[in-house]
């Protein structure tokens, strides 16, 4: 066993499945899963259809929902939005914050980032915090510095006591969708900074609480040797996850890894 927590992998759709489709995969999912038990499982499906997931799911006690994104503000005028009230209405316990394609195309900023965790944490949603360098800044020897900044910017204001209920994400922006990986040394050298990060912030005992999930092309081929890393503990998966076969070898992975 590489270390003693319990293991996560979350599935995030992105911008994939209708509601119809998601009902589906849902489905295919929870048949592929089982009752295997042991490492957390939670899907992302796009907002139009939790609520139906949310159905399928309703028997389940091994898989939980996620939303991909949240405002801040409790409700109010913001066209286009979704609270956490409205999330937590549709039984979703996490809800991934901060993910490169918001701060990319959608300009999300630190700041802004953890108002959201803040208030996903009041209404006891476990944010999944997202962060991660992009090529150019790996290259310029910058992936410590950059990550740093987006944890602690994310992390402002969080409770130690509540701080239990965050679950990060390294993903490193050149290696989502692009087939390429972290090796498992590159991404444990910064889990490894991540966890130190974490340790200072909130004490040693709940920083080794903190799960660190590792996300950006992670797969059944390559998941073994990222999870056997000490402060690798589980995924964020992106295309793996929108095949239940693929990702319920993921979770197998990790359940091994765990054993
Ligand atoms: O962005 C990701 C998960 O949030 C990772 O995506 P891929 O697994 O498709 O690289």
């Amino acid at each position: 066993m590489a270390n003693t927590r319990k293991y996560l992998i979350a599935g995030n759709w992105k911008m994939n499945k209708t509601a119809a489709d998601a009902e589906e995969l849902i489905k295919s999912i929870v048949l592929e899963l089982g009752d295997k038990n042991g490492v957390g499982v939670v899907v992302c499906p796009p907002f139009t259809s939790l609520e139906s997931s949310a159905k399928v799911l309703s028997e389940v006690s091994n898989v939980q929902l996620g939303a991909q994104n949240m405002h801040a503000k409790p409700s109010g005028a913001y066209t286009g939005e979704i609270s956490a009230a409205m999330l937590r209405q549709l039984y979703v316990s996490h809800v991934i914050l901060g993910h490169s394609e918001r701060r990319e195309y959608f300009k999300e900023t630190d700041e802004e980032i953890n108002e959201k965790v803040l208030a996903a944490l009041e209404s006891n949603l476990k944010p999944i915090l997202c962060v991660g360098e992009k090529l150019d800044e790996r290259e310029a020897g910058n992936t410590l510095k950059v990550v740093e900044t987006q944890l602690l910017g994310g992390l402002v204001n969080i409770p130690t006591e509540k701080a239990e209920q965050v679950v990060i994400a390294y993903e490193p922006v050149w290696a989502i969708g692009t087939g390429k990986t972290a090796t498992p040394e590159m991404a444990q050298e910064v889990h490894g900074v991540i966890r130190v990060l974490l340790r200072d912030r909130f004490g040693k005992a709940t920083g080794d609480k903190i799960r660190i999930l590792y996300g950006g092309s992670m797969k059944p081929e390559n998941a073994d040797g990222l999870l056997a890393k000490p402060d690798i503990d589980g995924g964020l998966i992106g295309g793996a996850s929108l095949d239940a076969k693929s990702f319920v070898k993921l979770v197998e992975s990790a359940a091994k890894a765990g054993a």
